[in-house]
């Protein structure tokens, strides 16, 4: 890229107000002034980098793909090695971390104290820095959305079978014709590098050993390429230590899939999917249809505005409006407000694989996607980010089985949101979901323990199997007493508990039957009862 001006250190510099602010990245000087009052992370951030190279701070959260967002006559120029040399180096803003004190706990416990996904929760309230903390807890206006997704799971009971010789259960479940080694899969979640400097790669690397899928976000700290590429190296290493153990191949191997945001710049959309299908590592494509603006995360808005306030006379002055207080909440470049029914068909025909569409949250809209051809459709509602007070994804499944009772033949069914029990999983699969997606525990185990706390939270250590049979080593696990060394793990222990509580033997016995969700069904949305 040719420089557009020559740019000096010291004019660099002079620019770090409201009224004009550059920051520096990778060498390359952007005037981001008209993007402070669009920038979804508010305008304290950047203005806290302007001025100075904002390279490391920049890394710490965004990959340069993000970059695209900002209007093309943002980019200045590029300065060369004098004017880097000159620039101050920007400093980690001082973020107050977590009160360990308040959560009443006084370090990071050990990892073996964390036995319930909620164990992972507590202990990132006390140590994350407060800023990412309230970007990953936080949902839409004062949380109504969130506490329906959570309290939804308990509102469906089992319905346990006795005498069903549960010594050995099988949790081996399929995506798009793929294995993985249970029917959950971690959800995708932008930046993940603000729980962890291992941010992606660390997460992809724990499914590669666990043999469970994923689902990568658009927005990830670490370049795409970069993901895919620890991905496979991670599940090449996997394999050779198989081999070398003399294991055999009946372990999942794990997959990842690309969950797309579909920009308003339709060319920046489709690079992206062409970039997602040349790494060659996934198996399908996740549409997020729930985003055409953004929810109103209110715990994020007052934040940033209390950043604003605390900055700069400046900033202070603007602060009603700064950030998410104005224009991020309708943020043209990153979303689209515009997508129909029909970008669906290029959007089918640039990726030419499986296509899930995730967030849909009634019956008829899942069952339009089948009819439209669609693979897969994810019932959810983000994590109650979104849409205050929108549907839990398991009424919405029992308003699927209700009204449309074929349509988890016609394509795989999936749902998400508030799920903190691996044994929950299987009311989802009892009631007709393919898998369910698993966020915020896996941000907070990285956050935490990072790529470990990963692991932890997926499933039991392996690796000091000895050498014997891998299928055996799956059965030996599964049936472990208490004293085994091998229990320990998070997900997959509850699942698989789950399961032999249930009498489950393997998920085909996952049927309706084997749970109360009257409860549920009472909630579902009744067309008769709705037409005053
Ligand atoms: C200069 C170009 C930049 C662009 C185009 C940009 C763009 C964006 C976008 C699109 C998001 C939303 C991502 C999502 O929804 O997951 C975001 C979030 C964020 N950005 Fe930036 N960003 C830039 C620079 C920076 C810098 C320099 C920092 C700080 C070092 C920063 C800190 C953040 C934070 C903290 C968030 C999260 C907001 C939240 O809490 O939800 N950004 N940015
Ligand atoms: C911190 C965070 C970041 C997220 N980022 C994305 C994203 O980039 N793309 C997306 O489609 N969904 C995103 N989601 C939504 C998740 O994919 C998923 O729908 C939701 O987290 C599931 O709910 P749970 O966190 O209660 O398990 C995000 C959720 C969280 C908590």
């Amino acid at each position: 890229m040719q420089p557009k001006k020559e740019l000096s250190a010291q004019e660099i510099a002079s620019h770090r107000s409201t009224s004009s602010c550059w920051i520096v990245v990778d060498d390359k000087v952007y005037d981001v002034t008209s993007y402070l009052t669009e920038h979804p992370g508010g305008a304290a951030v950047l203005l806290k980098q302007a001025g100075t190279d904002a390279t490391a701070e920049f890394r710490k959260i965004h990959s340069t793909d993000i970059l695209s967002y900002l209007p093309k006559e943002a980019f200045l120029g590029a300065i060369d090695a004098a004017a880097r040399a000159g620039l101050p180096i920007s400093s980690a803003p001082a973020e107050p971390t977590g009160n360990l004190e308040t959560e009443g706990i006084k370090e990071l416990p050990h990892i073996s104290s964390i036995v319930v996904p909620n164990d992972f929760e507590a202990a990132a309230k006390a140590v994350m820095p407060v800023k990412s903390w309230t970007f990953v807890s936080s949902s839409a206006h004062d949380g109504s959305a969130l506490r329906s997704n959570l309290a939804s799971w308990h509102a469906v009971r089992f319905r346990p079978r006795i005498f069903q010789d549960i010594r050995t259960v099988d949790p081996r479940s399929s995506i798009f014709g793929t294995a993985s080694a249970f029917p959950f899969y971690v959800s995708p979640m932008g930046q993940l590098g603000r729980g962890h400097p291992v941010a992606e790669i660390g997460v992809v690397r724990a499914l590669a050993r666990r043999g469970v899928h994923g689902v990568l976000s658009t927005e990830t700290t670490v370049k795409m390429e970069e993901i895919a590429a620890a991905f496979i190296a991670e599940k090449k290493k996997v394999a050779e230590e198989r081999k070398d153990a003399s294991t055999d191949e009946n372990r999942p191997e794990a997959q990842l899939h690309f969950q797309l945001y579909v920009p308003a710049d339709r060319a920046i959309a489709v690079q992206r999917i062409r970039r997602a299908r040349a790494t060659g590592v996934f198996r399908s494509i996740w549409v997020t249809v729930d985003t055409a603006v953004l929810g109103k995360r209110s715990a994020d808005r007052k934040l940033q505005a209390a950043e604003a306030l605390a900055a700069s006379p400046d900033l202070a002055a603007h602060a009603e409006s700064a950030g998410f207080g104005l224009l991020a909440h309708a943020s043209n470049s990153q979303l689209n407000a515009s997508l129909t029914w029909e970008d669906l068909k290029w959007i089918k025909r640039e990726w030419g694989g499986p296509v899930v569409l995730k967030g849909v949250q009634t019956a008829e809209d899942a069952a339009r996607a089948a009819d439209l051809g669609v693979d897969g459709v994810l019932l959810s509602n983000h994590g109650g980010r979104q849409m205050h007070d929108a549907a839990d994804a398991l009424t919405t499944l029992l308003e699927i089985r209700t009204y449309y009772p074929g349509l988890v033949d016609r394509l795989e069914v999936f749902v998400d949101g508030g799920c903190r029990d691996g044994a929950d999983v299987l009311k989802a699969v009892s009631l007709g979901a393919k898998a369910v997606g698993i966020g915020r525990p896996f941000f907070y185990a990285l956050a935490t323990y990072g790529e470990k706390g990963v692991e932890r939270c997926l499933d039991s250590e392996f690796s000091s199997i000895p050498p014997f049979s891998f299928a055996f080593a799956l059965t030996y696990v599964r049936i472990a007493s208490d004293s085994s060394p091998f229990l320990g793990d998070v997900f997959s222990d509850e699942l698989v508990t789950g399961m032999r509580l249930a009498g489950m033997k393997n998920l085909d016995e996952a049927r309706p039957e084997g749970v109360n969700a009257s409860r549920l069904l009472n909630e579902i949305w009744r067309p008769e009862k709705s037409s005053l």
